[in-house]
């Protein structure tokens, strides 16, 4: 009997749930078919927390169900659609805006220009969806999650910092930390060294630069420790530097800093205090890392309080000096803004700085290594640029520039168009407020309560991104999908028709500069957006732009890269092929990596490469021995 009642209790909950499901997958498509908008039917939300867990488990399933019930539909189960894809879907649906409906969710894809100039422009109709965002807020409010008045306050506190000053403590740093990376991957005898994870390197690389730049804080590598020309002048940062933790300290700046940032999805779980206590050991150690990382950051901001009253200014500008400088809080009645504030604020610069940057410089020299004709460019460039001159003299005013006017340059854009860090950008429309939007002279309603995506598919529209006469697939790869970077040399693809958007307060907008050099192939508004656009674009890109180049002029002045062939030939079989047995040995391993990309990258933050790497070889110039282009 009590079976029976338990049993009949579950079906009446299951059936309710149907029954539900069945009615707000019913009233969502009825608001999607009343927008306009093409729409695709989804039997879950792709981007909602239970699919993005367990989807591994579910499409290998869903992959036996017969090809002829296997449409767009089960393509868009993918997370990673956009990025593996790419325009495919948008041309499937003959539009380059279209939701995708579910009981649960509306999201929108959007890859047309203009639309996206639409939404980013307009900040008060399309704002952030903020509760992706307050797990951000580990140790105070910021710039990142907050919308509305909080955000202008965050922005215009931040802002300033993000000057010339900053960007040449950006320069300084990366020649530093650029050199060091060297000195870790140096060539042995031969003159190459395979190196067998890079991205791990380049991780640390942009870890340690923000740290410079960021707190001017120069962190000491662990191969460089107890060699003395790493130091500092004024040893006031001595304490935060090496692997001994300073007093007061279980773990040591350098490890505090990287255990909390590489695994910052674990901070989702809990505060310090429950990660401590988890049975976990990464945990246990993010928990700690979290704890320390904030004891650090207080230690520092007394520091830098006391410089900036006392006005030193012995280094330059790091962006926490400027932060404390700006925010007024040396006199506390004079201002509103909070300690929290600036140590939020300090933490999701490090946090967005970072993983951004290394995976930039990681892919570059992974698409570099497959396409030796650009790498050649890229040198004479870089030469061109530094005329031999050695590293010490290298000035930041003279050399930056050169570099964003060229090849260097044209890297960069390239690779963030193909491997775009952040790769669907998120907006949303508020419930109960749907908004007008027009695409190619028609009127739509985006509904309210729409979570939308900029998908980074609009990088590979070829709309706007044509290609040259007879190469429109090349290795069968569309052109717009391929890593081409002297497309951005071609100054007469030009757009006349470019306006930039009226800001209503360009104090909001920060000194970040353009994406792109005036020089340069200029992409219509809004088709390029790797560092999104309008209000809410990345206050950090001029940063990030000055650290990509800067690496690019010490490794490339020096170095070439290419793919590591280990797998399939030794350096001895290597060294008796022909140019057609390299190539051939070559291509095997170009072909694996062109995969790796596309299959096997996925996004936590950003966009990575998961359980693989791509072992690439650095070479002394003038040794390389792999001279191809996929
Ligand atoms: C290649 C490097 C980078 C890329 C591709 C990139 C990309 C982006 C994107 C797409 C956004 C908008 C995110 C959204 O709307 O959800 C963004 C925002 C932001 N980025 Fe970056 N970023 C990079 C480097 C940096 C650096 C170096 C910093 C700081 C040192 C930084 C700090 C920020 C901050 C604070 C925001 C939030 C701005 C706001 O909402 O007002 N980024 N970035």
């Amino acid at each position: 009997m009590a079976y029976l009642f338990v049993w009949s209790a579950i079906a009446c909950v299951l059936l309710y749930q149907g029954l539900t499901t069945y009615q707000r997958f019913r009233r969502n498509i009825a608001i999607a078919k009343a927008s306009g908008i093409a729409h695709v039917v989804l039997p879950v939300h792709v981007f909602g927390v239970p699919w993005l867990a367990t989807y591994y488990l579910w499409i290998p399933i869903l992959n036996k169900l017969p090809p002829s019930l296997r449409g767009l539909w089960f393509e868009l189960l993918d997370p990673e659609w956009a990025h593996r894809l790419g325009h495919g879907p948008f041309e499937r649906m003959g539009s380059d805006v279209f939701l995708t409906v579910s009981a649960s969710t509306i999201m929108a894809f959007v890859a047309d220009a203009d639309v996206v100039t639409q939404i980013t422009t307009r900040r008060n109709d399309f704002p952030k969806p903020l509760k992706m965002y307050t797990r951000l807020d580990l140790y105070g409010k910021n710039l990142v999650s907050t919308e509305g008045a909080d955000w202008r306050m965050h922005r215009k506190l931040t802002a300033p910092s993000f000057g010339e000053r900053n960007n040449e403590l950006v320069f300084t740093e990366t020649l530093h930390h650029t050199n060091a990376l060297l000195r870790m991957w140096k060539p042995d005898q031969n003159h190459s060294r395979t190196l067998t994870d890079p991205g791990n390197d380049t991780m640390t690389w942009a870890l340690y630069i923000i740290s410079g730049a960021g707190f001017d804080i120069r962190v000491t590598w662990p191969h460089d420790e107890g060699k003395s020309e790493v130091d500092k002048s004024d040893g006031a940062d001595n304490g935060f530097t090496g692997s001994r933790p300073p007093p007061g300290h279980s773990m040591n700046y350098r490890e505090a800093l990287s255990e909390l940032l590489h695994n910052i999805m674990w901070t989702f779980i809990g505060p310090a205090s429950v990660l401590t206590k988890s049975p976990i050991k990464v945990h246990r150690k993010v928990g700690q890392a979290m704890s320390e990382w904030g004891n650090y950051m207080d230690e520092i901001f007394q520091l830098k309080k006391n410089q900036v009253s006392s006005g030193q200014d012995a280094h330059g500008m790091d962006l926490f000096r400027a932060l404390i400088r700006n925010s007024g809080i040396l006199d506390e009645s004079q201002t509103t803004i909070q300690k929290s504030d600036l140590l939020g604020n300090a933490f999701v610069l490090m946090l967005a700085g970072h993983e951004t940057t290394a995976n930039a410089l990681h892919y570059s020299l992974i698409f570099l290594a497959m396409r030796w004709s650009s790498q050649k460019k890229l040198q004479d460039d870089v030469d061109e640029v530094i005329q031999g001159r050695p590293i010490a003299d290298w000035k930041y005013e003279e050399t930056f520039q050169k570099l964003f006017n060229g090849m260097p340059a044209a890297v960069m854009n390239e690779t963030l168009r193909i491997m775009t860090p952040i790769n669907n950008i998120p907006k949303t429309t508020a419930s109960g407020r749907p908004q007008q939007f027009s695409m190619r002279g028609e009127q739509y309603t985006m509904p309210g309560g729409t979570q939308i995506s900029l998908s980074c598919a609009i990088h590979k529209n070829p709309r706007y991104w044509p290609a040259p006469p007879g190469e429109e697939v090349v290795n069968g790869i569309p052109d717009a999908q391929r890593f081409r970077p002297e497309r951005w040399l071609n100054k007469s693809q030009t757009v006349d028709s470019f306006t930039d958007v009226a800001y209503d307060d360009e104090e909001l907008r920060g000194p970040s500069g353009e994406d792109t050099s005036s020089s340069l192939f200029k992409p219509v508004k809004g088709s390029y957006i790797p560092f999104s656009d309008g209000f809410r674009s990345c206050i950090g890109r001029r940063f990030a732009q000055v650290e990509l180049l800067t690496a690019f002029a010490v490794i490339f002045t020096q170095y070439s890269v290419e793919l590591a062939v280990d797998e399939w030939a030794s350096d001895v079989e290597v060294e008796a092929m022909d140019e057609a047995g390299r190539e051939a040995v070559w291509r095997k391993a170009a072909d694996r990596a062109w995969w790796l990309l596309e299959k096997k990258t996925a996004s936590i933050i950003t966009l990575q490469l998961r359980g693989h790497t791509i072992p690439i070889r650095l070479v002394k110039r003038g040794e390389e021995k792999l001279k191809f282009d996929y």
